[in-house]
């Protein structure tokens, strides 16, 4: 479960990216986070995995209060979430198999279970033919896939991603998405921040909107409701 009370994020130079949320997220829901550019999106999926400190109110997240924890025990926050970013991010001088072992290995899994799962995980992105390979020998897709897997290695109960298919054409985004889809079904919780009208509209879940940093909608079977 997520949730925020009154949470505020003003920046150093000034700006009011966030102001005043309240929102609450059971575990198991598939939402999505739509709203113009420039809204908040980012800065509200950031403080959930605490890239970004509030300025102020309370952010929990799977037990933990994340605007109190201290840096030592962020490790043990991000263990609970997997993220997803719009660019990747894959380490481009690792394999596919070594770019997802290498998050088990940070938390010091067990290094017996490390083969297993790690090709478990790219089974279900069906990638396991492709382990050997380099990042940028990959497509577009196949690359989201390999952080959806990294993502997914150490069995978190939520996935937060920020506009995962930004970067990919429309049939590949489905693939993705269709991915997310049954990732959210086996009972991860799902929170995504997307511009995909598309997708939002067809897919039919919750839906909040952000707008000048603040909760505009938030809507079961909502749509993405913008024009932009
Ligand atoms: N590190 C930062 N320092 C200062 N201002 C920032 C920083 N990050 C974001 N902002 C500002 O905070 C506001 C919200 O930005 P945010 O990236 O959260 O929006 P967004 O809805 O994700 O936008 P987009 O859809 O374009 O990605 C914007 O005015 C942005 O310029």
């Amino acid at each position: 479960m997520i949730e925020m009370f009154d949470v505020w994020k003003t920046y150093p130079n000034g700006t009011n990216a966030l102001k005043g949320i309240n929102i609450r997220i059971e575990k198991g829901e598939f939402v999505y986070v739509v709203g113009p550019s420039g809204a908040g999106k980012s800065t509200f999926i950031k403080l959930m995995y605490r890239e970004e400190k509030p300025t102020k109110g309370q952010i929990f997240l799977g037990g933990f209060n994340v605007s109190r924890i201290k840096e030592r025990q962020i490790p043990l926050v991000r263990r609970s979430i997997g993220v997803v970013f719009q660019d990747f991010k894959l380490l481009p001088t690792l394999t596919v198999f070594e770019n997802v072992a290498f998050a088990m290995e940070v938390i010091e899994s067990n290094p017996k279970q490390i083969k297993p799962r790690v090709m478990d995980v790219l089974g279900l992105v069906k990638l396991k033919h492709k382990a050997k390979m380099l990042p940028s020998e990959l497509s577009g897709g196949e690359q989201q896939r390999v952080a959806l897997a990294r993502a997914l290695v150490n069995s978190p109960g939520i996935i937060i991603a920020d506009e995962p298919t930004g970067n990919l054409d429309p049939e590949t985004s489905w693939e993705i998405m269709k991915l997310f889809e049954e990732i959210n079904q086996r009972g991860t919780t799902v929170v995504m921040a997307t511009h995909n009208r598309e997708i939002v509209n067809t897919m039919r879940k919750r839906v909040i909107a952000i707008e000048a940093g603040q909760i505009a909608r938030d809507e079961q079977r909502g749509d993405y409701g913008y024009e932009d």
